[in-house]
């Protein structure tokens, strides 16, 4: 599965990662639900929900807080075509966090409670959680299996840090094979999965059903195709080159039809850039950084 990354697995993105890599399942970015505006969703978030996308199952995620608020969203959804609905629980982030939204509702295990039945009472199709391991007790997961399971969420995804470590040091996957041992709920595991060789024997250790993957699909988006064997595991350097090339090559008329004005088509181009580390490619990367006009970029893009 393609994770959700807001600000890049915009539906652009996701028409590339999907033409290229054909993930399984993509999710949006967080939608943010309005606590206060009955439409509940921003008019750029609205165009976001579907079913599918390109023929691939689309998960919309929410992040938000109070029942009334996400179960109307829900409904909202549901009205507007989306099947698979998931609840973010796991972002560590600013305003996120005071509002006690995302990752900062762990801290409230009886809010959960509550709100986790109201939301599959409203949700037709599949409803999923994606969390971490806990809010700074990683193994405070354990404790809130039970109630995922009681409110009868279809599967969850796993990101084994917990919130207030952010992105520090590494996700611990013995916690992904704990839990999967110990719920019945299919569980997907993510986090720092770095090429298709770690995600099979990631598959291998956990026991999980799925994985999910974002930075290194920002950095591959054929990742997820190598994971299939449909694309080589570990290409040669020309074959990385090739790769690379196209896949900025096919972003960049995606973007310039998403995204309005040189600077900003830039910006998002230059984002996605952050992801790339592979050492060979370096130079190049640094210079496509300092690019200043589209056809300058895109010329830079040739060297590859
Ligand atoms: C820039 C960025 C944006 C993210 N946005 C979201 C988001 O909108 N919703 C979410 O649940 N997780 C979000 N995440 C977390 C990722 O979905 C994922 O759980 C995390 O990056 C670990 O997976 P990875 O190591 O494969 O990247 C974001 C992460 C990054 C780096």
């Amino acid at each position: 599965m393609l994770a959700p990354m807001q600000g890049l697995t915009n539906s652009a993105m996701r028409r590339l990662v999907i033409d290229r890599g054909r993930p399984e399942v993509v999710f949006t970015e967080f939608l943010r639900v309005s606590g206060v505006s009955r439409r509940r969703f921003g008019r750029r978030d609205m165009a976001d929900i579907a079913a599918e996308q390109d023929g691939v199952p689309l998960v919309v995620q929410l992040v938000g807080h109070g029942v009334e608020p996400l179960v109307d969203a829900a409904l909202i959804a549901r009205d507007n075509g989306a099947r698979h609905l998931n609840l973010n629980l796991g972002c560590p982030y600013g305003r996120m966090t005071t509002a006690a939204t995302g990752g900062a509702l762990l801290q409230y295990p009886e809010r959960l409670a509550e709100l986790l039945p109201a939301l599959r009472r409203a949700i037709a199709g599949g409803f999923s959680v994606k969390l971490r391991a806990g809010y700074e007790d990683p193994r405070q997961i354990f404790s809130l299996l039970p109630l995922l399971e009681d409110a009868g969420v279809d599967w969850l995804v796993l990101h084994p840090r917990t919130v207030v470590q952010k992105y520090a040091g590494e996700a611990d996957h013995r916690l992904t094979a704990e839990v999967v041992a110990r719920t019945r709920l299919p569980v997907i595991a993510n986090g720092d999965i770095r090429s298709a060789a770690e995600g099979r024997l990631m598959l291998e250790r956990t026991g999980a059903a799925g994985l999910m993957i974002g930075r290194a699909a920002m950095a591959d988006p054929l990742i997820f195709a190598r994971l299939r064997g449909d694309a080589p595991g570990i290409p040669d350097l020309e074959q990385q080159a090739r790769d690379l090339h196209g896949y900025l090559q096919g972003l960049l008329p995606l973007y310039r039809e998403r995204f309005c004005g040189e600077k900003q088509v830039l910006d998002k181009m230059k984002n996605v850039l952050l992801f790339i580390d592979q050492p060979a490619f370096a130079d190049t990367v640094r210079r496509l950084k300092k690019s200043r006009t589209i056809p300058a970029f895109a010329r830079l893009l040739e060297e590859l």
